[in-house]
Parts: structure tokens; sequence; C-alpha cells
């Protein structure tokens, strides 16, 4: 099992920010919510919902702020699932600013997905979403924003027919249009929801197939759930149907330095344009948030 001691921060860096990414799961509708970024940080992306934690905020109040400014969705804090934390930095100069991006999920909310100044939502199927994309099975071209879902349907908290909505047509997430390491992380988060709500609240989710060192425990590659097992995926109920509180699972960490050189005439001192040569990187699923402060620890010196 990791531990947080393994995921160290470099001594070098000098800055360090705190973001929030919030992605919406209709598990019972097979879909997943995504934004297509129209401007600043991650302009031309598709991406969870989320921004700067401000001074004196916490990452979970950031998190459903920015959820409900970018989509219009509000959700309240025990609703949301702290999933992983995802830690980047660059080697592309010696005041690397580090991201500190914590990623929840949230399966309940209220409102409806709605179009916005920085985002346009988009619906996208979870379980055409759950292999590790690959350049081959993936739209690598660009998906036009027009050409996808961006249904207005209220969320999910009333049970809803899936063999109606025409979640079916969906189509997978577009990963090679995403933060490049996203592709790593996130189909395996998808799958490690899934395999949760199949096994119910005694499961834990199955992070099998270990991988990438001793220390990580991933959720297998190509061991993706059926279509079938996803869309028929709630919670567990009780003896009187009432739905019992999930099981949260595991907790990942991503870690990933990008090597592209900085770009001083991008904005805010062209730290923005480092991050798109995706290099080293780790991920670990561990048993419990970590807390506290990565200030001043080590990072890719103990990995292999
Ligand atoms: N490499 C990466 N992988 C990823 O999955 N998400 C990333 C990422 N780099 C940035 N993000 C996310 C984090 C955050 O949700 C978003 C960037 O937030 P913004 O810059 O939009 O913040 P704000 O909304 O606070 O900014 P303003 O436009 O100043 O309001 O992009």
């Amino acid at each position: 099992m990791a531990t947080t001691d393994a995921i160290l921060l470099s001594p070098k860096i000098k800055r360090h920010k705190q973001y929030t990414l919030v992605i919406p799961l209709d598990l019972q509708r097979d879909r997943v919510l995504l934004g297509y970024k129209l401007r600043g940080f991650g302009e031309g992306k598709y991406n969870g919902y989320g921004g700067k934690v401000e001074p004196n905020e916490t990452v979970i109040a950031a998190a459903i702020r920015e959820l409900h400014e970018e989509s219009c969705l509000v959700v309240e804090e025990p609703a949301m699932i702290q999933r992983g934390v995802l830690l980047l930095e660059t080697v592309a100069d010696d005041v690397s600013p580090v991201l500190e991006i914590h990623v929840f999920t949230v399966e309940t909310w209220e409102g409806t997905e709605t179009a916005t100044e920085e985002m346009t939502p988009h619906w996208f199927s979870l379980s055409k979403s759950l292999a590790t994309p690959t350049p081959s099975t993936s739209t690598s071209g660009s998906i036009p924003p027009s050409s996808l879902s961006t249904s207005s349907s209220a969320a999910a908290i009333a049970p809803k027919d899936p063999s109606t909505d025409g979640a079916h047509d969906l189509p997978s997430i577009p990963y090679f249009q995403m933060w490049e390491e996203s592709r790593v992380w996130m189909p395996q988060l998808l799958r490690h929801v899934v395999s949760l709500n199949e096994e119910g609240e005694e499961g834990e989710g199955k992070l099998v197939d270990e991988q990438e060192g001793p220390q990580s425990s991933l959720p297998s590659e190509g061991s993706a759930p059926t279509a079938a097992a996803v869309a028929t995926t709630v919670g567990p109920h009780d003896d009187n149907g009432e739905q019992k509180p999930k099981k949260k699972g595991k907790y990942f960490i991503h870690h990933v330095q990008f090597v592209g050189g900085t770009d001083m005439d991008a904005g805010d001192g062209g730290e923005y344009s480092v991050w798109h040569v995706m290099g080293p990187r780790r991920l670990d699923w561990v048993d419990d948030v970590p807390v506290g402060d990565w200030e001043g620890r080590r990072s890719f010196g103990k990995y292999p």
C-alpha cells in the first residue's frame, strides 16, 4: 500500500497553488459531465469544473463554488466525494509552480447544467470512457463542441430510465482533447467509482493489477466493466428501499512532471504555457485523504 511519504514535493518549489476539479457523474444514465473551457487556463480543452482555491477558503468550499460558477449546478458538501489529487510540476525552470488540484466527483446535485462564460457543458458516455485511451482507440481529431450532447435535462436526483434517455448514443470522453495526464488518471478513477457501485456498501473498489512500481495499485487498464454493468449501477439500498451512503473507496495521487519549455510571452509570466508535455509521472492509490501541507516535500527522488 502506498503511503503519502512517497508523494513528496520537490524542495525547489517556490510557489504552490491549490485548485479544484469536480466531475459530475450521472450513474443511473451512464454519463459523465465535462465542460469545454472557453477561456483562460485550459482554453479549448474539456475538463471537470474547477478553479483556484481563494485565500481563507477551504478546498471543498472552493470546489462547490467553482462548480456552481461554471455549470450552475448546486451541490451540498456531503455530496462531494473527494477522489484524489493531481500534483503537477514542471522542470522548465527553478520557479516551477506546483499545482495541487483536488479532484471530486458528485453524483447528486440540484439545478441544470448550463453554459457559462467559462465552460460549455457536454455529456459523455461513462461506460465508453472506462478504457485507458490510446491515440488509435480515441477520437484524436477534434470533436467540435457543437456536435456533442449539451443536454439541458436536470440531473440525477430522481431515478430515470436509461433506456429512454439516449445516453447510449453519447461518445466517449475525448481524452485527447483534455490535459494530457487526464487520460491516465481519469479512466482509472471512473473504473474505480463503477466498481465501488457494483460491489455495494461492503466493496472497496477493485484495485487490481499492480503496476508502476511496488507502491502502486491501479485499476487494471483494459479491465473495464461492461456497459450493461455500468448502466445498471445504483447505490446500495437498505430494507426500506432508501439509498445508503456510498462507500468512498480509495484515493488517488497522481504526481506528474511537465517538461515543456516556458514561454515568457504567455500569461502570468509564462507559467501556463509549460503544462503541455507530460514527463515522469506516478499514480498511487491510498486509503485515506492525505492531510497537511505538501510544501517542501520531495518528489521524484523516490520514484522508479
Ligand atoms: N493538467 C491539468 N489537469 C487537469 O485535469 N486539470 C487541470 C490541469 N491544469 C489545470 N487544471 C484545472 C484545474 C482547474 O479546475 C482549472 C483551472 O482553473 P482556472 O484557471 O479556470 O481557475 P479560476 O476559474 O479560478 O480562474 P479565473 O479564470 O481567474 O476565474 O483547470
